[in-house]
């Protein structure tokens, strides 16, 4: 599936951490090369979603289909997946261009012409130059790039972000945002971006859907869901709470 993007479909997911605890519920689409924000309170299942659809999770019933094929149980590395998280995307002892390789072969076994689709990638996330670094030796901002520039070599068709900006100031956070945007234009992958800050789904995502309580209670365009005078009721209390943080 590498190269082309298909839409991720959520059917009848059903999934419980432990035996006591609750289940959460997951009927959802995320169309087909467009990016889709995951929004909803703290605690109501947007990590566990994204889990779900990378394979860091295995549901107990249902089915998570990447266009027609059902890869529910399939392993993290077979699935036509991307993920970057807050932190931690990047191993501490290798190098920028070593961490980006790592997209290309994990045993950094790297044929002479993909250095230069390495330096390619960083170039494009604006870090020429920074492949000699460790990650301690870069902002928090550059770290992302880097795992950004990983994406990019990776060329798969579909990209997670699981708060990837969040610990970012909001000028940074943008221009990060609008990187994601640029190479999401690009590469066209259907792209989902959890994201506590609303403002970010309407800088970048079309597409929304609104989770409570382990479950979609909302689904649709951003504008309209995410509009403070457009949003159902049950946002408009979250949207209420959350932006005057
Ligand atoms: N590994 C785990 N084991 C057990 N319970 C978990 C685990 N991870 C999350 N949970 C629980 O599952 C529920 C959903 O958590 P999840 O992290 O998916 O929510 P979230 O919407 O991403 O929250 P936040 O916005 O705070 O990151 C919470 O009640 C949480 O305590």
């Amino acid at each position: 599936m590498n190269g082309t993007s298909a839409a991720i479909t959520c059917e009848g997911v059903r999934f419980r951490y432990a035996a006591d605890a609750g289940e959460m519920r997951f009927d959802c689409a995320f169309a087909a090369g467009t990016i889709t924000a995951l929004v909803g309170p703290s605690g109501s299942g947007k990590s566990t979603l994204l889990n779900l659809i990378a394979g860091f999770e295995t549901p107990q019933v249902g089915a998570i289909r990447f266009g027609i094929e059902d890869l529910t149980r399939a392993p993290v590395a077979e699935r036509p997946v991307s993920m970057v998280f807050q932190e931690n995307n990047l191993f501490a002892h290798l190098s920028v261009f070593d961490n980006v390789a790592l997209g290309l072969s994990p045993r950094l076994r790297l044929k002479p012409d993909e250095r230069g689709i390495v330096e390619d990638a960083l170039a494009s996330v604006g870090l020429s130059g920074y492949g000699a670094r460790l990650p301690g030796q870069l902002s928090g901002g550059e770290r992302q790039r880097v795992a950004l520039a990983r994406v990019v070599v990776r060329r798969k068709p579909v990209l997670l972000l699981d708060e990837a900006f969040a610990s970012l100031g909001p000028a940074l956070r943008a221009d990060m945002l609008d990187l994601v945007a640029s190479i999401q234009a690009d590469r066209g992958m259907t792209t989902v971006m959890v994201t506590h800050f609303p403002e970010d789904a309407r800088r970048i995502a079309p597409h929304t859907v609104f989770l409570a309580g382990g479950e979609v209670i909302a689904d649709g365009a951003t504008e309209t869901l995410l509009g403070e005078d457009t949003a159902p009721e049950a946002i408009r209390f979250y949207l209420g709470t959350t932006e005057t943080r």
